[in-house]
């Protein structure tokens, strides 16, 4: 954990200093949008840096170069094929070619992306014309015998010494959905109030524009009091899909949740976090507790970098989320100041704090690449420029959202689901005709329908025994649930009372350990004098969220701003299931800090009983 981070924290909601001087504009880039040539040398730093998997990377600007350009070699495991050309192969070789497609498909988890024209070693040596139609036929024949769809994503020229031109092209292949299985990716939506957060999911999502007088918000308010002031105070959850040919499955062609999911092979939910400062409690439970893959952080064109936004974009970085930039409203701003609020942001951005190399999205070509390289380095930071009035490089984002990988593969996915079954209890409803249901997340193992788990722990540090009624996921029925996805359980009969959020529902031989305190390595983000034994705070680790006193700062009398230390924790209301190494978020009113969880005092050595629920 960087504690440079603290830097965000610190200047809170002051307005940022030297902001839009002319002297600093210079030494960022000038214009919004850069040309993928200059994206591709900044990013091409930033992947030596960070690499988040092996990944090969397609910053190769093919036309810059005079001599047949070189991708990275290409990488044994992960969802990216190579492939020179696939005219007329054998019956013999078409087989292997499926074999291999199944297998890219199965690690990407469904989705895979082809590079044609290009050989196993990375150089971009292309195709005629009449080669690459013919390598396209065989890609979507090879597609449909393993139950998958082609999208062409881009296609290049590449300047090679030859007077024919050649191309290569890269292709999306991705599954037909099978069994309500589709790839689920969440994304956390950040930004300070009225930025356009709300109105950016309905046009997303419903696929109208809105009329700037928050008509595309309307659809997804909650609560009576949201609808009178048109905040966000609850967390809801939106959901765009994509099908195997990329298109977009939203509401404007299907009428429920179900009929989404249904032809979706992709789904985005979006986890629309309140913008306002009073709902920080919400935003940070969001983004702790629903683990979100991804977070979108909001910034109104118009007012650049104001109130919670750079402390939203603090808390993604130091819990490690993966952050992308849209700016809104940029129908209402000259072209002169989305780029001042552009150049704003790069600068936050590229600060010590935040060391992430931005990048503009100007065009398609960027919107692949951009989603490719987030994916494969966490310091890429794309920025969208976009209007939800006007809809005017909405479709940017959109092409964005279809691409984006996933970060986990295909075997980090089957070893969660090898483990014992805990899920995360975030909601609790009392639904009629049903009883009472739960929502949350599956964090490992699968769930079916009639599984008994235990859920706990209570005040005394017990756990019920019960039985899983019927399982959704995004309001239709599923059969299995499988680790990472979020769900509603229905839980019949059993007494909601029993129940409280930040509870666990896991596998009765899983034997959790349960603990009133528990020690932390913490950084202290930012307070306004010190921080010291007796203080207490509202803790923060996945769903849990209690006060709790300090009872020690081990080898320290009090930390300031920036220090590191280990902290011991003690619940004030009940004992809390917790782990080793859980990222933990801790705040009390300006304080903020972050860290993780090194030992457990567990309540007793023996373990926690479970109790028959005698309601059920
Ligand atoms: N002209 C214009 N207006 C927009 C755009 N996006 C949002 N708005 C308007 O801005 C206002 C605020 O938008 P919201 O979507 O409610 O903002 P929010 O970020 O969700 O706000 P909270 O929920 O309070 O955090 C509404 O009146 C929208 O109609 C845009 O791209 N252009």
């Amino acid at each position: 954990m960087d504690e440079r981070v603290s830097d965000l924290f610190g200047s809170g909601n002051a307005p940022e200093s030297g902001s839009f001087s002319s002297a600093s504009a210079s030494n960022s880039s000038n214009s919004t949008h850069r040309t993928s040539k200059s994206y591709n040398v900044a990013l091409r730093k930033a992947s030596k840096k960070s690499k988040r998997n092996s990944k090969p990377l397609f910053s190769v600007n093919f036309k810059a170069s005079n001599n047949a350009p070189y991708l990275p070699p290409e990488a044994e495991e992960g969802n990216i094929e190579y492939k020179l050309k696939l005219v007329n192969p054998t019956q013999y070789r078409f087989e292997h070619l499926a074999t291999q497609m199944k297998w890219r498909l199965q690690e990407g988890r469904g989705e895979a992306v082809y590079q044609i024209g290009v050989e196993d070693n990375g150089m971009a040596v292309g195709l005629s014309e009449e080669e690459m139609r013919a390598s396209l036929r065989t890609l979507h024949r090879l597609a449909e015998k393993v139950g998958a769809d082609i999208t062409v994503l881009r296609e290049q020229e590449v300047e090679y010494d030859t007077e024919v031109p050649r191309k290569i092209a890269e292709v999306l292949v991705r599954k037909v959905p099978d069994d309500q299985q589709f790839l689920d990716l969440r994304v956390a939506v950040l930004g300070n109030v009225d930025s356009g957060k709300s109105t950016l999911l309905g046009v997303l999502t419903q696929g109208e524009l809105d009329n700037g007088r928050g008509r595309a918000r309307l659809n997804l308010f909650r609560h009576l009091h949201e609808i009178q002031t048109g905040r966000t105070s609850s967390i809801s959850f939106e959901i765009l899909g994509f099908n195997s040919k990329g298109e977009v499955v939203n509401y404007s062609e299907s009428r429920t949740a179900e009929e989404i999911c249904e032809s979706a092979s992709k789904m985005i939910t979006f986890i629309d976090l309140a913008g306002h400062h009073k709902y920080l409690k919400t935003t940070i439970f969001g983004l702790t507790s629903y683990c979100p893959d991804f977070a979108m952080l909001v910034v109104s064109a118009s007012t650049g970098i104001a109130g919670t936004t750079r402390e939203h974009l603090g808390l993604a970085m130091a819990l490690k989320v993966p952050i992308f930039i849209v700016v809104s409203k940029v129908d209402l701003c000259t072209r002169a100041t989305v780029e001042r609020t552009v150049r704003q942001l790069e600068r936050v951005l590229k600060q010590p704090g935040c060391n992430k190399v931005p990048m503009v999205v100007g065009n398609t070509d960027d919107a692949v690449i951009a989603a490719q390289q987030f994916a494969q380095s966490p310091n890429i930071t794309p920025i969208f420029t976009l209007s939800s009035v006007s809809g005017e490089s909405l479709d940017l984002l959109k092409v964005f959202f279809n691409i984006i990988p996933p970060l986990s593969n295909s075997k980090a996915q089957e070893e969660l689901m090898q483990q014992l079954t805990e899920f995360q209890v975030d909601e609790i409803y009392t639904v009629p005709e049903v009883g009472t249901v739960v929502g949350g997340t599956l964090y490992s193992g699968i769930c079916r329908e009639g599984d008994r788990l235990v859920v706990g722990p209570t005040d005394s540090g017990q756990f019920h025994e019960l039985t899983i009624g019927s399982i959704q996921r995004n309001r239709s029925a599923c059969r299995v649930l499988k680790a990472g996805q979020a769900a509603t359980l229905a839980l019949s009969d059993f007494d909601r009372s029993l129940l409280r959020k930040g509870m666990v529902m896991v596998s009765p031989e899983m034997e959790p350990t349960i603990c009133w305190k528990f020690e932390a390595e913490i950084v202290l983000l930012f307070h306004a004098k010190t921080f010291h034994k007796g203080f207490q705070v509202t803790v923060h680790i996945r769903n849990v969220r209690q006060t709790a006193t300090v009872e020690a700062v081990y080898g320290k009398e009090e930390l300031r701003t920036g220090e590191k230390a280990v902290v011991l924790f003690k619940f004030i209301k009940h004992p809390e299931y917790l782990k080793v190494g859980a990222k933990v978020l801790f705040r009390e009113g300006v304080t903020k800090g972050i860290g993780h969880v090194t030992k457990l005092q567990p309540i007793s050595d023996h373990h926690p009983s479970h109790s028959e629920n005698e309601d059920s």
